[in-house]
């Protein structure tokens, strides 16, 4: 396809996309990426020093990233027009190469611009959240054991209140919809009427089984022994309760779970292992309560969109913070790797912030190309990196005797401890 702005390296290669949604990879994949806004011009550079090297240290030159630059957020309408914040041959390019990876995004508060973040997800129903959470030995964490905690949160990306179905308070589109419910629903729970904005939550059958689907076959695949669907379904009875509802209905059916003590926990035996899987749910008020006082019973994580929103930033806590939690965004054929965070926008241009969020998310997009010689010697380089306290300020104020690096010096670091 020809694009307007985006410059397509010559000698890269598009990764191809086979029938049955494997990946074809050739030695020299282009990899088109957005900078992102605020700290998305310290941090995406460093990620591509780092993969590079990881690369060039694992393949010796036979296999190489062809970066291409593709645009959203305020460079975009640099580039575009003061009102072009998504171009659509970003969202083409994402779809033509198949696997991309993208810096932070600034979503204004109230005022009427959307997050750009959602719109990638929803344009290219990137359903999947992956946001994996472990422990590094020698990150600074409020636990005294954080190692105990070991997460994967598969998060719906696609439904609940990110649809952004909502209308302004005091406006004539509020009021229709308030008619419309209390004249021909019969709702009469509104508290305060004529001063409230409206949201709405749509949350589906389809929508879940997907998500709870990938979720339970990456248990599977990964020999973890449970899935807990975490939902707040006592109060949103038909969409949070639907959710569970229907996740333990997906669990018995597809994967021939069967419950235990009467239900509706469920499980079955891993076909690749012969190990028991459980299928459990957790009401999410409570369930962020235990991943502090018992993270070693949770394992794999489905759920909602919101819920999935504030876990990933309160287990990334636990493991030291959104600077090293990484991300992908995920459907059947497209993966958008983003770091957890976002633009941190007072420390942008300082050379400061941890890139580890975007360096571990393309340790992601490495291991979802298959390179796995690549991705070992990222996480070997962050390991080593931060077990010898030469690390950012944001574990540097957190543990005695650390040497303060900035976000460029970590990131050189991490690759000086590559085999
Ligand atoms: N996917 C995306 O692109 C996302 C975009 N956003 C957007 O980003 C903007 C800013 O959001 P905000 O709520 O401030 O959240 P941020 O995640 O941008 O920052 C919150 C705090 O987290 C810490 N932090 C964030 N990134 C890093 C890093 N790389 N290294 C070390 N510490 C880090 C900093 O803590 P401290 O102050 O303690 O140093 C920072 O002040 C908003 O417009 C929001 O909508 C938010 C989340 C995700
Ligand atoms: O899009 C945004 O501005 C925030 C998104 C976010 O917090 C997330 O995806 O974790
Ligand atoms: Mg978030």
């Amino acid at each position: 396809m020809a694009y307007e702005k985006i410059a397509v390296p010559a000698d890269g290669q598009a990764i191809a996309v086979n029938p049955d949604n494997s990946l074809n990879v050739p030695d020299n994949p282009v990899i088109p990426y957005i900078e992102g806004d605020g700290i998305g011009v310290d941090i995406t550079p460093v990620m591509q020093k780092v993969i590079d090297a990881a690369v060039e240290k694992a393949y010796g030159g036979e296999r190489r990233l062809h970066w291409m630059e593709i645009y959203a957020g305020e460079k975009s309408t640099r580039l575009y027009g003061e009102d072009v914040w998504l171009p659509d041959e970003t969202l083409a390019a994402i779809r033509e190469f198949s696997v991309a990876i993208k810096g932070p995004l600034t979503t204004p508060i109230g005022g009427g611009i959307r997050s750009l973040n959602v719109a990638l997800r929803q344009d290219l129903d990137l359903y999947v959240c992956l946001r994996p959470v472990r422990y590094y030995d020698g990150t600074p964490s409020p636990l005294r054991e954080p190692e105990k905690t070991d997460m994967v949160i598969f998060r719906e990306n696609s439904e609940d209140i990110y649809a952004g179905i909502e209308w302004q308070a005091g406006t004539p589109e509020v009021k229709k919809v308030i008619d419309f419910l209390q004249q021909e629903m019969g709702v009469n729970k509104i508290r305060f009427p004529d001063s409230s904005g409206i949201g709405i939550k749509p949350v589906s059958r389809e929508g879940t089984e997907r998500l709870v689907r990938k979720a339970i076959q990456y248990a599977i695949d990964n020999d973890r022994p449970s899935v807990t669907l975490v939902h707040k379904g006592n109060i949103m009875k038909f969409t949070e309760g639907a959710f569970k509802q229907w996740g333990y209905e997906l669990a018995q059916r597809e994967f021939g779970a069967k419950e235990i003590d009467g239900g509706p926990w469920c499980s079955f035996k891993n076909p690749d292992t012969g190990t028991e899987i459980v299928v459990k749910d957790a009401i999410a008020d409570a369930f962020l309560q235990q991943i502090l006082l018992r993270p070693e019973d949770y394992d794999v994580i489905a759920t909602l969109n919101l819920n999935g929103d504030y876990i990933s930033d309160a287990l990334a806590a636990q493991v030291g913070g959104i600077g090293i939690a990484p991300g992908a965004n995920m459907s059947d054929t497209v993966a958008l790797f983003e770091a957890t965070h976002g633009t941190a926008p007072k420390y942008a241009g300082q050379d400061k912030v941890n890139p580890g969020s975007l360096i571990l998310s393309a340790e992601m997009m490495l291991r979802h190309l298959g390179w796995v010689e690549a991705a070992d010697r990222v996480v070997q380089g962050m390991s080593r990196a931060i077990a010898n306290k030469t690390v950012t300020y944001d574990f540097e104020r957190l543990v005695p005797g650390a040497s303060l690096l900035s976000c460029s010096g970590f990131g050189d670091a991490l690759i000086a401890q590559m085999a």
